[in-house]
């Protein structure tokens, strides 16, 4: 049954090419009929548009209930025959006022086409995966072929202005849409039957816009809606009258239509995957502020082609503004009837709403502003009515956005443009008073509890041997001392310590090194270091996160801070207390050893310069936590200094708690 669906499918998007086609075609001729004054054209078309957007306001339930009584395949073929019919006769008869009815008609027969369109599609479907498959299809199959019938209503007016004279021009738009609906009508007949689905109720718009957004999120959305369907709105009102203005004719309009349309779809579609560590509702805020700046632009930018790209932005601003605000109030926010929920069908009576008030008032604004001459300090200015109206809409677009990000906004108090950056580059931004005192907070925790200090430095700079003089002391002055090392001192540690070390272990990717560095840390960290640190004791470790900053960061060139997030979240954050670098060069080091040399140790002596060198940038990054220190001086000196330094960040000998203990101990008495 696949086949009959795939057929069905081709007919519809046919049909679904002539709806949109009849848009331009329909504006362009109620602009055609009414070329010699400027004022009425505006309205015209904006009437022809705000026609066509009425009945799925008005009458949206009852075209789903009616649908739902007529076979769904005579629906069809009957809603392309007369939609045809009432095309055709629109440029025979060259009359404003059937170019009007005609755009009415249209969309009520529309309004009846798109439920059973709706129905039919999963109807068809052979078995209850592409049953699923087709319902969610059906929106792209509606309004995918917007996409199509912009740039070709913009060739088809090309092709009429260089082989038709003045008066036909507009109609070959037309005849053209009523040829796609001939061939949808066709293509739907040659299907031998469409079973029916019960059909999924289609909400009222007004009704939904009356019960109101339901919860305060969705109410900020609705200003945001508001103001981005304005500003589209108001660009497709003025569109043909303004690319006029500029030169364009009905290609200009064609061309302005297909950037916005292409716009909208990219941004629907990027909206929702671009910098994800974003707010969305900020986001969503910031994107309606975008579009309205896209129609200042628009408004006063007087050249073709800025105007189809400040279009085509416009449009993937409102699409981003509408994906991300509607994943907020957890709509589909694809139109769905299947998953519909009450903010996302208040969200889709706004921008309906909205959008019949631009097309209707946005050229009345233009056509009572007019169009004047303006002389200003020698230079002249043209003002067109409607670049003005375009500006007047824009300004309020702006500022209901502005309201909109204010009501959305979900981190107030963190500046925006540090927050953007810190996107850009895929973190999320903590002010730095909030990181500190996150810090400090850590630190008190961490010092009530144990203490952990981590050994760091080249090979053969004396790590073991500092961290063992270190724990003897620590111990010898009545400490809970655990020493410990990476890689390696667990279980699952030791083995894999043993392939990271290996120097059979070849064709290892620095990745997977990494991470296996990692995973042996996370055992580390949960079996050894915190269970110490929890019970009060001082952890004395040799090497620690910087290690794999300093050798897989900077060593193997990976990018730090992806080796700095993935160690924190293997650690779960843990940081040491104080971390002693000792400082040597690396040949030095290397020629310390006795033992062959491992994996890691034989690397080049450019590898280990440059761990060194890492070491180095990250003590100087956070000098507060760093010991560093010259290797090269005798070890009895470095220990010295080692101690002196430990001696600042260790806690009380005695046990907190212990002396309340001591005092209510019996007292022994000698009788
Ligand atoms: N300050 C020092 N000066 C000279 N040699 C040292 C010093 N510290 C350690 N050594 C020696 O260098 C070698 C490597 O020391 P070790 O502590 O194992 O280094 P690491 O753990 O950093 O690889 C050992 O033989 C040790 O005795
Ligand atoms: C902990 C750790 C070690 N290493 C390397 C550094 C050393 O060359 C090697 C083993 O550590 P090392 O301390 O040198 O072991 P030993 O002193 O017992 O030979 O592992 C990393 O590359 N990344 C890391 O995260």
């Amino acid at each position: 049954m696949v086949g009959p669906l795939r057929r069905l499918r081709t007919a519809v998007s046919l049909s679904a090419l002539g709806m949109w086609l009849t848009v331009p075609a329909l504006t362009a001729m109620a602009a055609m009929l009414t070329r010699d004054d400027e004022g009425v054209r505006a309205q015209a078309v904006g009437g022809v548009l705000a026609l066509m957007l009425l009945p799925a306001v008005l009458l949206a339930p009852l075209g789903g209930t009616l649908a739902a009584r007529v076979d769904r395949r005579l629906m069809l073929i009957i809603a392309d025959v007369l939609r045809l019919v009432i095309i055709v006769t629109v440029p025979l008869l060259g009359m404003l006022p059937w170019t009007m009815a005609a755009a009415f008609l249209v969309a009520c027969l529309n309004l009846l086409w798109a439920p059973t369109v709706r129905a039919s599609l999963p109807a068809m479907a052979a078995d209850e995966e592409t049953r699923a498959a087709a319902r969610r299809s059906a929106n792209r199959v509606l309004f995918g072929p917007a996409l199509a019938a912009a740039p070709l209503f913009a060739v088809v007016a090309l092709v009429a202005d260089a082989t038709l004279g003045g008066g036909s021009r507009a109609g070959l738009a037309l005849y053209v849409t009523a040829a796609v609906f001939l061939a949808s009508a066709v293509a739907v007949a040659l299907i031998r039957e469409i079973p029916a689905e019960p059909p999924a109720p289609v909400p009222a718009p007004l009704k939904s816009l009356f019960q109101g957004a339901g919860t305060a999120a969705a109410r900020g959305l609705g200003l945001a809606v508001a103001a981005v369907s304005l500003a589209a709105g108001a660009v497709v009102a003025v569109a043909r009258v303004h690319a006029g203005e500029l030169g364009g004719g009905d290609a200009g309009y064609g061309s302005v239509l297909a950037g916005l349309v292409f716009g909208l779809g990219f941004g629907l579609f990027a909206g929702p995957r671009v910098l994800v560590p974003f707010s969305r509702r900020r986001l969503a805020g910031l994107a309606v502020v975008a579009a309205a700046l896209a129609l200042a632009v628009i408004a006063v930018v007087q050249n073709l082609v800025v105007v189809v790209f400040a279009t085509g932005f416009l449009g993937m601003s409102a699409g981003a503004a509408w994906a991300n605000g509607s994943g907020v109030v957890g709509g589909s926010g694809d139109g769905d009837a299947q998953q519909d929920t009450r903010p996302s069908a208040y969200l889709r009576s706004v921008a309906l709403v909205t959008a019949v008030v631009a097309f209707a008032a946005v050229p009345l604004v233009a056509g009572l502003i007019g169009s004047h001459r303006l002389e200003v300090g020698g230079a002249v200015y043209d003002v067109h009515g409607s670049g003005a109206a375009l500006l007047v809409a824009a300004v309020l677009a702006a500022v209901f956005g502005l309201l909109a990000y204010r009501r959305l906004d979900d981190r107030r108090g963190i500046p925006l443009v540090p927050d953007l950056r810190a996107a850009l580059h895929g973190d999320v931004y903590t002010p730095p008073e909030q990181a500190a005192a996150a810090a400090a907070q850590q630190r008190t925790i961490r010092r009530e509890r144990g203490v952990f200090i981590a050994f760091e430095g080249g090979e053969g700079a004396g790590k073991t041997t500092q961290a063992r003089l270190a724990a003897i002391w620590l111990r010898d002055h009545g400490y809970d001392v655990v020493t410990t090392y990476e890689p390696g001192a667990t279980k699952i540690g030791m083995r894999l310590r043993a392939m990271l070390l290996d120097r059979d272990t070849t064709g290892l990717s620095d990745r997977a090194e990494t991470l296996l560095y990692a995973a042996d840390r996370a055992d580390h960290v949960a079996n050894v270091i915190k269970p110490a640190i929890e019970r009060g004791a001082i952890v004395v470790s040799d090497r620690y996160v910087d290690s794999s900053l300093a050798y897989q960061g900077f060593g193997r060139q990976l990018p730090v801070e992806d080796i700095a997030r993935v160690n924190a979240w293997a650690t779960g954050g843990l940081v040491p207390d104080l971390t002693v670098l000792l400082e040597l060069p690396p040949q030095e080091g290397l020629s310390r050893l006795s033992a062959p040399a491992d994996r890691i140790e034989s690397e080049s002596r450019e590898f280990h310069e440059r761990v060194r060198q890492g070491f180095r940038a990250l003590a100087e990054a956070d000098p507060d936590r760093y010991l560093v220190l010259d290797a090269s001086r005798p070890q009895g000196e470095l220990s010295r200094e080692i101690q002196y330094r430990i001696r600042e960040i260790l806690p009380d000998p005695v046990p907190a708690g212990t002396e309340d203990a001591t005092s209510t101990f019996p007292v022994i008495r000698d009788f």
